[in-house]
């Protein structure tokens, strides 16, 4: 059908803007703002829901929340220190939250008053952050959430024309701090948007469209995700002709592709995964700081998405000091330590056309070699794993990533076994698959009766 706020392309960008984003795979998401002060806990009780979202859980008046702003004194803020841990944890790509629901701005905004210049150390928060990281070749991508429960003008749905009236200056606001950060961060590689499931935003899909024009007009090659896009008749991420609105499908929150399906390599996607369960703010109860994940995990996720050709993007919640949390920086460093080994089988790989889902873990394929790897993150309980080779190929070599060439046996026509010999404290094993068409054609697999 015809749409004039739909898709702007059928098929997924391929300039190098995008393919260096699509390269990166492993990025780090930071939810940082006057949520990480109380930090879960509101007048001596622990709120047991993700810290971000304390002041609509807790009800906490107004004037009251907006009085953090006295206590946010950065005084343990590092933004070297932050950007050392995205290379400890070998994320190529960082997006911070620039402004989260509750309205609060990390730099300061000409278009409000609740932003950085008003708090103790007046610091630009964004600007500290986009030096400290490109200085270490790491792209910095904005979040920006389009709901704002403080600004007046801000509507959960349209009822009457005074709604409309007032959105209306709303999103006119809004286009011009997208305006602002656009021209203040000329650097930025990227534009995160949240908070655009509301009736509001949903009815003013041309104000979608117009921002992300405006962005890729302004800083060409920019990269935007779906979550941005509704279309003409109220349609979000994918526009009422099935096309995918953005640069990247960006509907994976707190979840992974599940079951494993090859069709989700044909887009561009990527996931956003938080540390604790349910928190993206700092939370400091136990609800949140007895769920961190385990690095070895994480890694899965990674592998996952890279095996469909997505990206992962991990949160970190730094405290309201500015500390970063240590039990998020471990778990960075324990994730990156296992990357600097076996980052060949990631970065710059994606989905392995022609070989099958294996159970025990992930195929991965380097998209400019065509080199094949094996991610096992799932050893199997017989401590070995059966490699099934696309038909016609046969395997000539095994590379434990990190140590050399490794052992294997053939079983048959391209199937083979491979002893894994006990569990890695290294974490899970990816090996390079070398395979060279086979000398005699094999005979087509034994057709699958469950098919
Ligand atoms: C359940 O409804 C939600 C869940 C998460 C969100 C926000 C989180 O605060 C975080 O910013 C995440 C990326 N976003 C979707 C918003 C609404």
């Amino acid at each position: 059908m015809e749409l004039k706020y739909g898709a702007s392309r059928e098929k997924p960008r391929e300039d190098a803007a995008m393919q260096r984003f699509r390269g990166h795979r492993v990025g780090q998401f930071i939810h940082w703002g006057l949520y990480a002060l109380p930090a879960g806990r509101w007048e001596g009780k622990d709120v047991e829901f993700a810290a971000e979202f304390l002041p609509r859980v807790a009800k906490v008046p107004q004037q009251r929340w907006e009085a953090l702003a006295n206590d946010f004194t950065l005084a343990d803020f590092d933004a070297e220190r932050w950007a050392d841990t995205a290379v400890a944890l070998g994320a190529r790509y960082m997006t911070i939250t620039t402004k989260h629901h509750d309205g609060f701005c990390l730099w300061p905004s000409a278009h409000t008053d609740f932003h950085m210049g008003n708090t103790p150390s007046g610091r630009d928060v964004l600007g500290e952050l986009v030096a400290a990281y490109e200085a270490r070749g790491i792209d910095v991508n904005f979040y920006y959430s389009v709901l704002d429960w403080r600004h007046p003008d801000w509507r959960f749905t349209l009822e009457n024309d005074a709604d409309n009236l007032a959105f209306a200056r709303y999103l006119d606001f809004a286009m011009k701090q997208l305006e602002e950060l656009a021209e203040r961060y000329p650097s930025v590689k990227g534009f995160w948007f949240d908070g655009t499931w509301d009736e509001s935003v949903k009815a003013n899909g041309w104000w979608t469209w117009e921002v992300e024009r405006m962005l890729k007009e302004r800083l060409p090659g920019v990269v935007v995700n779906s979550r941005l896009r509704a279309d003409d008749l109220g349609a979000r991420h994918v526009d009422s002709n099935g096309l995918l609105m953005g640069d990247y499908e960006s509907g994976y929150e707190r979840r992974l592709p599940e079951p494993w399906d090859r069709s989700v390599a044909a887009r561009d996607w990527e996931a956003c995964m938080t540390i604790p369960q349910a928190s993206w703010g700092y939370h400091q109860g136990p609800w949140a700081q007895s769920t961190l994940k385990h690095p070895w995990d994480v890694v899965d996720m990674i592998a996952h998405c890279t095996s469909l050709g997505g990206n992962f993007l991990l949160n970190f919640g730094p405290r309201g000091d500015g500390s970063m949390a240590p039990a998020e920086v471990e778990i960075a460093r324990t994730v990156g330590e296992w990357l600097a080994v076996n980052g060949e089988a990631i970065y710059g790989c994606g989905y392995a056309e022609g070989w099958d889902y294996p159970g025990w873990g992930y195929f991965t394929r380097d998209s400019s070699t065509g080199k094949v790897f094996a991610v096992v993150t799932r050893a199997p309980a017989s401590g070995r794993i059966r490699l099934e080779l696309p038909t016609g190929l046969e395997l000539v070599g095994l590379r434990l990533l990190g140590s050399g060439e490794y052992p294997f046996k053939g079983l048959a026509d391209s199937v083979f076994e491979v002893e894994l010999g006990g569990a890695s404290n290294a974490g899970p094993r990816v090996f390079a698959v070398e395979t060279s068409a086979l000398a005699h054609p094999a005979s087509e697999k034994e057709p699958n009766p469950d098919v």
